[in-house]
């Protein structure tokens, strides 16, 4: 999966990380970008992202995955966080009820400040604390499918299901991209038959970006 550094980028997704404050999301990120994890992780202030290129259908993907503060406090942002976001992580702490019963709260955020193609994911962080569990699998997988949104549950620490999240989401994304790729190319003036017979329209600035760096801080 992993592309060979200095190879063209054909794609650049980005996704943000959403959630309470310590469920995870630096170190799922950590793990994701850069094979990484910490016990002694502090709170984000701000806004950091990192990236992971990956092959996904014989294309090149740059996945620019965005964390922020879950404290209230620390967040800098909203609307500029979620700008031009294709995909989101939305996360809570399987040992901590609270996290969960936030998630609803999270999800208006989301949805009122992002595209409506999003392509959001559901993740149970921490399942390898399973003695500690205070939220059940079938819970959060009835609400994610109530909800329209991608469930798995993680370990950061144990490094479980962190790749597929991402891998799921960036190839979702990858096939609403090229589908909206086709419905433009075969309807020039937005009249004509559609190949996939459903308009799908992506937000943002160009999904295809070129290997150039892009704004802000980076860790
Ligand atoms: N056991 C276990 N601990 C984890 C896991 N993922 C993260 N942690 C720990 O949970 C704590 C919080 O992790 P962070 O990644 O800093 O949490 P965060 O959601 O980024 O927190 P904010 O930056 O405040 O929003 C740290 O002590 C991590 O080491 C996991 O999968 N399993």
């Amino acid at each position: 999966m992993a592309a060979a550094a200095g190879d063209k980028v054909d794609y650049v997704f980005k996704v943000v990380l959403i959630g309470d404050s310590a469920v995870g999301k630096s170190q799922i990120l950590a793990r994701f970008a850069r094979n990484e994890f910490s016990l002694d992780s502090k709170a984000t202030i701000g806004v950091e992202f990192q990236t992971r290129t990956l092959v996904i259908q014989h294309k090149s993907v740059k996945a620019q995955i965005w964390d922020t503060a879950g404290q209230e406090r620390y967040r800098a942002v909203t609307s500029a966080y979620y700008r031009g976001a294709l995909g989101a992580m939305l996360v809570y702490d399987i040992t901590k009820r609270q996290s969960f019963d936030h998630i609803p709260r999270w999800l208006e955020e989301l949805r009122s400040h992002a595209d409506k193609n999003l392509v959001i994911m559901l993740i149970g962080n921490k399942s390898d604390l399973e003695d500690q569990r205070s939220v059940s699998t079938e819970d959060a997988k009835e609400f994610a499918q109530k909800e329209g949104l991608f469930f798995l549950e993680t370990s950061a620490m144990q490094a479980t299901n962190v790749d597929s999240a991402f891998i799921t989401v960036l190839t979702e994304v990858f096939q609403i991209v090229n589908k909206k790729t086709l419905v433009s190319e075969s309807q020039p003036d937005g009249n004509g038959p559609t190949l996939s017979g459903k308009k799908i329209i992506v937000p943002g600035p160009a999904q295809e970006i070129p290997k150039s760096k892009t704004c802000c801080s980076s860790s």
